[in-house]
């Protein structure tokens, strides 16, 4: 038998070998859990490897050196060569595989077509009709023209009822008047509009004989196809520098009075005729289905992003020694402190269990959009909650965990080389688009309370929610679990959604019954609201990690996965806590019991540590970090590393001359007088 772990090299960090050889379980059976399918798993390691084949697909320099225009530049070369070999090294009609191979090739820092495949052909699969496929989506599946998704404007992105932008039908040519009428109302921030994309979904406010009829769908041309030149009536451009995402170019738009033809709206779900007649959908938010794919897809880039950082903090604290525990003993591994693995270990459980999360989610958003296709919209709402929750408690939990990961690696983390910050800037974005995280809770909040009423009716709820309609025990059973059975964990994560979510509730009906109007009521309950959200989202993610190590069948993946598992419930438990000990659900002595849990969780997991986040096979040229390093030879490449900085160019720098010599020349005549 080889070694477990598959990462094993001659010639690595003999630190990080260390590491490796304590692995008790198959790195790569354990990619096959993270990734669904061990044929996923191993198509992941035949696609990275064959790009590292092909030299033009190689990085020119590290991305941290380049500048905005040059990393624009990059991605957009390599775009154009991935297209010669795309149908060689994946599966075309493979999302996984098509996001691995962006992953790897040119990393999270965007690309011309990010809009394109991420939104703009989802929202024509799922909204065109068969007529306007053959026009739109084929040519924008061979890419003979490029799209995005503009939706959000200036002024408004949340709420969506309130787009200024206004697409108002003129029956006398059959054609919808597109009309941006204020500097706010002007489209600004979809990702590729500003210089890349020559075509977008635009969604605006349907107008008909000065009816409002909400947010709706329109194809529009933006530039024309050989010139590229913004075709008359439109203004659009780039948004600027962000916070990271720099090498994608958001973009705003400005239309004039354009006009477009009747049937550029996006028709197969909902209808304007010839004459005017508006035919509405069978559900009025089937045209949000490209939001809900993003959602549905970001627990596993949230989970990406996790692991990603994660993978090179705990890679580098196997290398990185500083300090005693012995003072007889050479100094240690910053990864045998308790407070470092404090610091990571729970996040690796979290990236974990929100992979596993997200298989459901997906699994979920496959059927409903199936069901769609057919005009079947009965499980639409059950989507949006979940969705909407998850959207919004794994991204700000994946912001945790990165800035942890960051921190741990000391001063070397907050350096570009280790790339921490940059994962950091690209995943916190997602606790703002698809819907800002507060608004996304609220919107969970709804489904709740609609639930919670139904229970106070006396009727029983079912589904993600059943177990506000299940028996409850007083007291938690959690210090009489046997091990490893994780029910009476669950049911202590029950009781603290089902509390909160009828504390809510209750607050709510008390401020109704006052006399107070829904909307001021709802606001004035919010942050109750919101809380109950997330306490029902955890309970999610700790159910759907729950259930897929129960189906493991691998005795070796399910110790470990067990292992991680009981962690995860141990710390998220901590961490919510109070709100078990407010009703006397929990005592002190259970939280000592659920402390001395996780501590003991810590040095389980902590031989297994390296292997666990080997397992997501994140190649070096995926995580462009010098921490990270697969061979953990880190010193050498740091400085290596450095040589790339342009200041090294040259000895001295031109601002010598100009400023610092005059300064200290002047510095050192005043001190002779
Ligand atoms: C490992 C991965 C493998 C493969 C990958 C494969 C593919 C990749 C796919 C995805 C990639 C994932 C990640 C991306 C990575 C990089 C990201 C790059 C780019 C980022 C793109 C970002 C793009 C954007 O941000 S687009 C703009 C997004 N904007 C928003 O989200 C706006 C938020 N606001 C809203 O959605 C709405 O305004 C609202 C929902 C808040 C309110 O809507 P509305 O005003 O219409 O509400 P009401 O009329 O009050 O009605 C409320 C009722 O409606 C129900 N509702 C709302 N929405 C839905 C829905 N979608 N479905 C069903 N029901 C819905 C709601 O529940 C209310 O019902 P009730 O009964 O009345 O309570
Ligand atoms: C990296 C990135 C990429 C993006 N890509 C695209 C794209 O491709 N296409 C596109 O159309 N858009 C895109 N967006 C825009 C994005 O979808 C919106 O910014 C997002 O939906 C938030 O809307 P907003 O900016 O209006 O926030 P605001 O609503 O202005 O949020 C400001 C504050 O108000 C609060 N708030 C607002 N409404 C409520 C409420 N009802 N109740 C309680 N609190 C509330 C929020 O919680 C927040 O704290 C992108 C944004 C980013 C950052």
């Amino acid at each position: 038998m080889g070694n477990l772990n598959k990462e094993i090299r001659d010639g690595d960090h003999p630190d990080i070998t260390e590491e490796r050889l304590k692995s008790t379980f198959d790195t790569h059976k354990m990619a096959a859990q993270i990734y669904n399918s061990q044929r996923a798993a191993d198509r992941r390691n035949e696609i990275t490897s064959a790009v590292l084949k092909i030299p033009e697909l190689q990085d020119i320099k590290p991305l941290p050196f380049l500048s905005r225009e040059e990393k624009v530049e990059e991605a957009a070369r390599k775009i154009g060569i991935l297209s010669e070999h795309l149908y060689d090294l994946v599966n075309v009609n493979d999302g996984a595989e098509l996001y691995h191979l962006n992953n790897v090739v040119i990393g999270g820092e965007g690309n011309p077509l990010a809009l394109h495949g991420v939104m703009f052909i989802p929202v024509l699969q799922a909204q065109a009709t068969d007529e306007q496929k053959k026009k739109w989506l084929y040519r924008a599946m061979k890419r003979e023209i490029i799209g995005t998704y503009a939706q959000t404007e200036m002024g408004h992105g949340s709420n969506l009822r309130k787009l200024e932008t206004t697409a108002t039908y003129d029956k006398a040519t059959e054609e919808f008047v597109l009309n941006s009428p204020t500097t706010t109302s002007m489209k600004w921030w979809p990702g590729n509009l500003g210089k890349s994309t020559n075509y977008a979904v635009v969604v605006a406010t349907l107008i008909i004989n000065e009816k409002d009829y909400g947010p709706h769908s329109f194809m529009v041309q933006l530039r024309d196809e050989n010139t590229h030149k913004p075709l008359p009536n439109i203004e659009v451009g780039d948004i600027g520098p962000k916070m990271a995402y720099n090498a994608t170019d958001n973009g705003f738009l400005k239309l004039n009075h354009l006009r477009i033809p009747r049937t550029n709206m996006l028709m197969k779900h909902v209808k304007v005729e010839k004459d005017g007649t508006y035919i509405k959908p069978p559900h009025a938010k089937m045209s949000y289905s490209a939001m809900v794919h993003v959602r549905a897809h970001m627990n596993n880039t949230m989970a990406y992003f996790l692991a990603s950082s994660l993978t090179i903090a705990v890679r580098y604290s196997s290398i990185r020694r500083q300090g005693h525990i012995n003072p007889k003993e050479p100094e240690v591994k910053v990864l045998e402190y308790q407070t470092q693995q404090h610091r990571l270990f729970p996040h690796i459980a979290r990236a974990y269990a929100f992979s596993f999360a997200g298989a459901e989610t997906v699994r979920l958003y496959e059927k409903v959009k199936k069901d769609m296709e057919s005009g079947e919209t009965e499980l639409m709402a059950d989507l949006h909650a979940l969705t909407s929750g998850l959207k919004s408690v794994v991204t700000y939990l994946t912001m945790q965990g990165i800035e942890q990961a960051r921190q741990s690696c000391g001063g070397h983390g907050y350096s570009m080389a280790s790339y921490i910050s940059e994962i950091y800037g690209i995943a916190i974005g997602g606790c703002t688009y698809e819907g800002e995280n507060m608004v996304m809770l609220l919107q969970l909040a709804r489904y709740l309370m609609k639930a919670a009423k139904a229970v106070k009716e006396g009727k029983k709820v079912e589904g993600l929610v059943g177990y506000l309609s299940a028996p409850d025990n007083r007291h938690s059973l959690i210090d009489r679990t046997p091990e490893k059975s994780y029910d009476t964990y669950l049911k202590t994560f029950e009781h603290i959604a089902r509390q909160q979510i009828f504390r809510a509730f209750d607050k709510l009906e008390k401020m109704l019954t006052s006399g107070l109007p829904h909307s001021e009521a709802w606001n004035k309950c919010s942050v109750e609201l919101t809380r109950a959200s997330r306490l029902h989202t955890r309970l999610f993610i700790a159910q759907a990690f729950a259930r897929r190590v129960h189906d493991v069948v691998d005795f070796h993946i399910k110790e470990a996965l067990d292992d991680l598992l009981h962690l995860h419930l141990n710390y998220e438990l901590l961490d919510v806590a109070s709100y078990a000990l407010e009703d006397g659900h929990l005592c002190g002595e259970q939280m000592n019991f659920i402390r001395s849990e996780l501590y003991r969780s810590l040095g389980k997991i902590r031989p297994n540590a390296v292997s666990y986040v080997d397992a997501w096979e994140l190649s070096d040229m995926e995580l462009r970090s010098v921490l990270g390093r697969r061979d953990g030879h880190v010193y050498e490449n740091l400085y290596k590393w450095a040589q790339n900085s342009s200041l090294n160019r040259t000895d001295v720098l031109p601002v010598f001359e100009k400023y610092l010599k005059p300064l200290m020349m002047s510095a050192r005549k005043n001190s002779k007088l």
